[in-house]
């Protein structure tokens, strides 16, 4: 089975969502346009890392945010992980992923469970408690937030649920750290066996200059698609789920997996 992917390696109008909306927007029309059934937006695109303004900008409930992503894919005919936006949920702030099908249906809702000391993200925002596994377009995947890619922990607890096909990672990830980002990805997609789809955004806020190298990266972690350092992109990129399954054949980490020795 294969599956048609893209990843809006876009730039992020830090606190100004009605820019970013508009943004949002043309890569879903772009990504149509390509044919994708997937398309993968990066972390906090609403807003970026506006932290001190959430009061004002955090998406209560997250309703205009599912509202868009329905539209934008029974529009397009577009399944997509949503990145992640800030959202207000009750009295907290989350950062939040929305994963929507191409009928514009909910598929899935995670709060970042790992929050980034080094942006001060936990003195304003919660951390989420729940795993993010779900089905989209017929392929089982579980779906992660930034710093949540340093805790390989974390994500076999959800990669071993099916184990998972394919893992969807939303980033907002500093240059300076690009190579560990690869390392860590490419470290992801060997252990759990799985496709990692990996989408970063470019740009800067006043603390950082964000990365991009967006990545797709096939179960023995070879790199399948990259976007370029820095620069805003559309990438697009066919893979074989059936490769996925060859993989598992030959080393069978699951079922070697000793989770009594480990806790
Ligand atoms: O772990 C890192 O180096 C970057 C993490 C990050 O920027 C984030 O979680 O927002």
């Amino acid at each position: 089975m294969t599956l048609k992917i893209a990843i809006a390696q876009m730039d992020i109008a830090l606190g100004q969502p009605e820019i970013n909306q508009v943004t949002v927007a043309q890569y879903a029309q772009r990504a149509a346009a390509a044919g994708v059934d997937v398309l993968v937006y990066p972390e906090m695109w609403q807003t970026g890392y506006a932290l001190d303004q959430l009061p004002t900008l955090a998406d209560r409930g997250g309703a205009s945010t599912q509202q868009l992503l329905a539209q934008l894919a029974k529009k397009y005919h577009l399944n997509i992980v949503g990145g992640s936006v800030a959202t207000q949920q009750g009295e907290q702030f989350y950062n939040t992923m929305y994963v929507v099908d191409q009928m514009g249906q909910l598929v899935s809702t995670y709060h970042k469970a790992h929050l980034f000391g080094l942006m001060a993200e936990e003195q304003y925002i919660a951390a989420g408690d729940h795993k993010n596994t779900f089905e989209l377009a017929g392929v089982s995947a579980a779906g992660v937030i930034c710093y949540d890619i340093r805790f390989p922990e974390w994500l076999r607890a959800m990669m071993a649920e099916g184990p998972q096909q394919i893992l969807y990672v939303a980033a907002e990830w500093p240059i300076q750290r690009i190579d560990q980002w690869q390392i860590l990805l490419q470290a992801r997609a060997i252990e759990n066996q799985a496709f990692v789809v990996a989408a970063n955004r470019v740009g800067r806020d006043a603390d950082n200059q964000f990365g991009g190298r967006s990545l797709v990266i096939d179960p023995l972690g070879q790199i399948v698609a990259q976007a370029r350092d820095m620069d805003e992109a559309l990438l697009v990129v066919t893979i074989d789920i059936a490769d996925e399954k060859t993989v598992r054949g030959q080393i069978p980490v699951f079922h070697d997996r000793r989770p009594e020795l480990y806790y």
